[in-house]
Formats: C-alpha cells, structure tokens, sequence
C-alpha cells in the first residue's frame, strides 16, 4: 500500500520535500538532527479545527495545550490566531504570556501544583483548574494574602475509560488526574465558602491520541449533567473545558482520524443540548495539543551506519533523546529516506538511534528502500510531544528547530551545545583546590 501523504509534504524528483523546501537540502543547510515545522499547516489547522467547532456554537475559545510543543514561535502564532493556553506549569505560564496569550485566555492545569505555581497564577490573574481539596486551601490562602479572588475550576474524573495506550488515558476512574463524581458537588461547595475563590468553570480531559469521538461525546454528556448539578448550587458557570485529545494517523498506511469537524459535529451538539436544558451559557473551552501541531514536523536524521546482524539496522543520529514516543509508549511514526523517497521500500530493517539504551528504536521492522550510510530519513508526525520530551541523556544537546513559510526557512530555536550542558554545572565549594 502507498503511504498517503498530507498535502504540505511531497515527493518531487525522488527527495522529500515539507512545504516548498527539499529535506535533504534542510538537512545540508542546518545539520543533521533537525525538527522541520510548516508554518502554513500550522494555521491551516488551527483553522480548521477552530473553525469547525464555532460552525456550532460561536462561543468556542481555543486553548492551546502548550506542552505539546512548547516552542515560543508556534505560541505566537497560535496566540495571534486568537488562541489562549492550557499550562501546566510556571514555564509554560510563563511563556504563554510571553508569547502574547492574554491571562484571560489561560487555564492553569496541573494535579500537583506548587505554592509557587498557584502564587504566579494568582499574580498573573490567571484560571486554576483545581485537582484536589488541599490545593483548593492552598490557593484560596495564597489568594487571601496576595488581596486577590481568584477563579477556578475543578478538573472532573469522569471515569471514562479510552481506546488508547494506556500511559495517556487521562480520566479513568483510576487515573491520578481529576476529583471522582461522588465527591464533585462537594468540592464545588467548599469553593463557594472559600473567601478569596470563586468557582466559574468546569474542566476534564479524558486522553490523548484518541481516534474515535464516541468518547468524547460521553465525556461532554457527564460534563453537562455536572454542570446541572452544581448550576443547582449556585455556581455561575463561565466556561466548561471538555480538555484536547483528538488523534492524528500516525500510521499513513493503515490509520484513520476522525476529523476536527467529525469531533465537532459529535461532542458541540451534546453540550449545546444539555447548557440549553439549563438556561446557561457557558464559553466552550477545548484543549488540543496534537491534532493542531503533530503532522506539521519531521525530523530529519542522518543515518550514520547500516548494519546486518540478526537482523538489518539503521543506526541514525537521532534516538529518544530527541523522540521520546516510540521507546515510552510503542509509538509508531512514519520514516521515509528523505533523499530515496521515490524508491521502492523492499527491504526490511529496525532504524536506531545512538542512545546507550536496547529500548533505542525509533521504527521496528520497517520496509525501507536500500538504505546506507549519509542518507537522510524523515520521521513523521513529530510536531506533538517531540522535542517537548526531548532530554541530554548521553550528554547529548538537543538539536535545532527550523520553521519553513513558503520560500523561507530560518531557525527558530538553536541547537545546544555540549557546553550549554556543562555551563549549568557547578564546582562544589569543597572540591576548589
Ligand atoms: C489537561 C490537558 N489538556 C490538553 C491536553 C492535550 O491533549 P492532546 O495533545 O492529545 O490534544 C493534555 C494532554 O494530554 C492535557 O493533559
Ligand atoms: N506525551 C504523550 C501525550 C500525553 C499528553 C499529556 N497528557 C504522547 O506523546 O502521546
């Protein structure tokens, strides 16, 4: 089967090509590893996912979820598009506001916040999704000192179980994340008592990398019942968060996506049916993270050397240092060798990267052209939760980001180097000679 390609990527005269650019020429240019993102696919589907969703109900505010990709570049271009941010940390608070995001547009989520972090969000005006009892105390105390309120949200377990690995099912009854149902009224309650807290919002967020909108819909089902339930308490609901989650094919052969308009036409009408049984009328907030940025990067490694042994091995210059996907959760990404791309794909091989680690496996038993050393592979759909989850490890620095728009390319975060490493590192007083 032909892989089925989406439209910002193309094979011309034999080479890979993202946008308007060559790969193999990216890779010439930048150095090899290299993440490559597309600005226009970018907005293409902020767009349309956005889009999608206001067909329904124009009251939608989308909420980037920035740990898929935290870079400072795509947060501005999401924020001039209009979007604010799921943060799920004083850094990504921090860079969400850097990047022009008004505090207004931000969801501070999170199910062990520090004092520190509830403190910037108190400073910075900014929504907490609340995750237990304590930081409920804790944030109307820091409030109460700082002479502020505070809005808030509770994140709601809606006990849902996904079809997903199960390291990202994010609202099981047995996950960590969320306050169980029997126990929701009352934290709403012991909200509205709080001085310095009000409570206006609701949110949940059931999984990620989900390709199916049943789940979704039953999510917002349980989300809009709540909402009765507490309304009934005397919370003034602003906004109701139904969290991110929709999917992306990962596998161009095999793997179908419901559409950000299929997610739509499936979860907008359940809610608007249950706010209008209640009289209310909440913002809609969503989340996605992946669906807006996986597909719109590669990254572009070289392969360092093939080998045969048991079995034939691309050893490439990128591992799970820099995708960490494949060895945490078996993850599957599409690798095409950027420089052969109109080659048939007759041979089987594993491609690896350079981590001292067997779990080094970017692709398993992967039907490739003949592939040897200096040619250059792509690895697909690497936009979401790539280089977010990047590390050192081997004392290896990450490598650079490059942003294509039309005819240009430039980078957009520098590659590290080793001495990046070591300047962060410190002679103990005791060891000065
Ligand atoms: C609270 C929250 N919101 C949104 C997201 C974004 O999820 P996705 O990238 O699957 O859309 C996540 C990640 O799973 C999350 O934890
Ligand atoms: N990091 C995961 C997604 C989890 C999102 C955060 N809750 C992935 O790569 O698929």
């Amino acid at each position: 089967m032909a892989l089925i390609l989406p439209n910002h990527l193309t094979v011309k005269e034999g080479h890979l090509y993202i946008g308007k650019h060559d790969c193999v020429s990216l890779a010439e240019e930048y150095g090899t590893p290299l993440y490559v993102t597309d600005e226009e696919r970018l907005r293409s589907n902020f767009t349309r996912y956005d889009e999608a969703l206001k067909k329904h109900y124009p009251d939608v505010q989308l909420l980037y979820a920035a740990k898929a990709n935290g870079n400072l570049t795509i947060m501005k271009i999401f924020a001039s598009l209009g979007a604010g941010a799921d943060v799920f940390s004083s850094g990504e608070l921090h860079m969400a506001l850097l990047a022009g995001m008004p505090p207004e547009k931000l969801l501070f989520n999170g199910s062990s916040k520090t004092r520190e972090d509830l403190s910037l969000a108190v400073e910075k005006g900014v929504k907490v999704s609340l995750d237990s009892f304590d930081e409920l105390r804790q944030l109307n105390e820091i409030a109460g000192e700082a002479g502020k309120i505070v809005e808030v949200s509770f994140r709601i377990n809606p006990a849902i179980d996904v079809p997903t690995h199960p390291k990202i099912a994010t609202g099981l009854a047995t996950s960590k994340f969320g306050i169980k149902a029997d126990q929701i009224v009352d934290a709403y309650r012991a909200a509205m008592e709080c001085p310095n807290v009000v409570p206006v919002g609701m949110h949940c967020h059931i999984g990620s990398q989900i390709l199916d909108v049943e789940p979704f819909a039953k999510a917002a089902e349980i989300m809009v019942r709540v909402a009765g339930e507490i309304t009934d308490l005397g919370v003034r609901l602003s906004f109701i968060d139904i969290g991110g989650g929709l999917g992306i094919p990962y596998n161009h052969e095999t793997e179908v996506a419901p559409t950000p308009q299929e997610y739509a036409d499936a979860v907008v009408p359940v809610f608007l049916k249950g706010i209008q049984k209640l009289g209310i009328k909440p913002q809609l907030w969503v989340e996605p993270g992946r669906n807006l940025v996986g597909d719109t990067t590669v990254l572009l490694s070289k392969v360092n050397s093939v080998k045969t042994s048991h079995k034939k091995f691309v050893n490439i210059d990128a591992g799970f240092n820099l995708l960490l996907r494949p060895a945490m959760y078996d993850s599957y990404h599409e690798v095409i060798v950027a420089n052969k791309a109109d080659m048939e794909r007759d041979t089987e091989y594993t491609v690896t990267g350079p981590i001292c680690e067997t779990g080094d496996i970017i692709a398993a038993d992967r039907k490739l052209p003949r592939t040897e050393d200096g040619d250059i592979v792509a690895i697909l759909d690497t936009g979401a939760y790539g280089y977010s989850m990047a590390s050192q490890y081997n004392c290896r620095p990450r490598c650079p980001e490059v942003m294509v728009f039309g005819e240009r390319s430039g980078i957009m975060r520098r590659g590290e180097s080793v001495i990046d490493i070591l300047n962060t590192m410190k002679k103990l007083p005791w060891h000065e000679k």
